[in-house]
């Protein structure tokens, strides 16, 4: 059984200059021990159709889909507290700006107990165990000093590893990463990436990826889902993908990485938008 999967979803925005469709018709499906990446350049509605999923977005957005499950259990209709045991425990998500997630006014130690007080029944002891060795799997040094650190005290790459320490705490069976690297140094990234992959493979966690780096889709996914302007362009193994692109955007998207320049200049997707402007919508 899958562990989620997505038919057809769609996500449109009220706005006052009227309705504005940020996702139209996505498809996806993750089973256990997967990893998609879900890639495309900024505004391409990768963020929106995960916070569909979640249930995070704003009472503007109104969000269809003829299938949206979680282990086979429709995910669409969920009352409060159903959502509630759901994120966060079987789904969770890390984001782009590690120190704006956490809540500057408590220290990173309180705001991860909070997170286990949720969703398990550990007593106060258990939890400042398990938060120790959370903040160990994480490669975080001197765990139960660190826990007592305001997240202002902690660098960009340890608050992104807290952040990860808290998305795990209740062993998820999918972690969803929203640019988790792009806010973070060059060195960092490559460290965070190999921990998110480590931490994937030993709990057997689907892994979905939010990236506009065709870099970090080479080194992170199997398969991967390409969207452009809420479209989804194309769906492929990334072998695949990266060895014989079908649509014109995901040429584009590939035609620009820097390894592949031949010229003085550094191409663009938008240098190939003719291409796909005409051809990608309608393949
Ligand atoms: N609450 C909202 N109200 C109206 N439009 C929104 C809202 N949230 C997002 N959008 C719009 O939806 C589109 C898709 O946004 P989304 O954040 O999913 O893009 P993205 O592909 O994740 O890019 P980025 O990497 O820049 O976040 C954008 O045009 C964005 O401006």
């Amino acid at each position: 059984m899958n562990v989620l999967e997505i038919e057809n979803l769609t996500v449109t925005f009220d706005t006052a200059d009227g309705p504005f469709k940020a996702v139209d018709g996505v498809n996806f499906k993750v089973d256990q021990n997967d990893i998609l990446a879900i890639v495309g350049e900024s505004g391409s509605g990768k963020s929106v159709s995960m916070l569909a999923v979640m249930g995070l977005l704003p009472k503007t957005a109104t969000i269809t889909a003829d299938k949206m499950t979680f282990e086979g259990k429709d995910i669409q209709n969920l009352s409060e507290r159903e959502r509630r045991e759901l994120i966060g425990k079987d789904i969770s998500m890390i984001f782009q700006e590690p120190i704006a997630s956490l809540n500057p006014c408590f220290t990173v130690g309180f705001q991860i107990d909070e997170m286990l007080k949720a969703h398990t029944n550990l007593s106060g002891r258990e939890r400042q165990a398990r938060s120790v060795e959370l903040f160990e799997l994480v490669g975080i040094p001197d765990p139960a000093k660190k826990l007592k650190s305001y997240p202002h005290q902690l660098s960009g790459g340890q608050c992104q590893r807290v952040m990860i320490a808290m998305a795990i705490s209740c062993s998820p069976k999918l972690l969803i990463a929203d640019e988790p690297t792009t806010a973070l140094d060059v060195t960092i990234q490559k460290q965070i990436l190999d921990l998110l992959l480590d931490i994937q493979r030993q709990n057997n966690m689907a892994l979905i990826m939010i990236t506009h780096d065709m870099g970090v889709v080479a080194e992170t996914a199997q398969r991967v889902v390409v969207q452009y302007k809420g479209r989804q362009m194309e769906e492929a193994g990334v072998l695949e993908l990266f060895e014989n692109p079908q649509n014109p955007y995901t040429k584009a998207l590939l035609s620009a990485l820097p390894e592949r320049a031949d010229g003085d200049r550094l191409p663009t997707v938008s240098d190939f938008a003719d291409t796909f402007e005409q051809e990608g919508a309608s393949s």
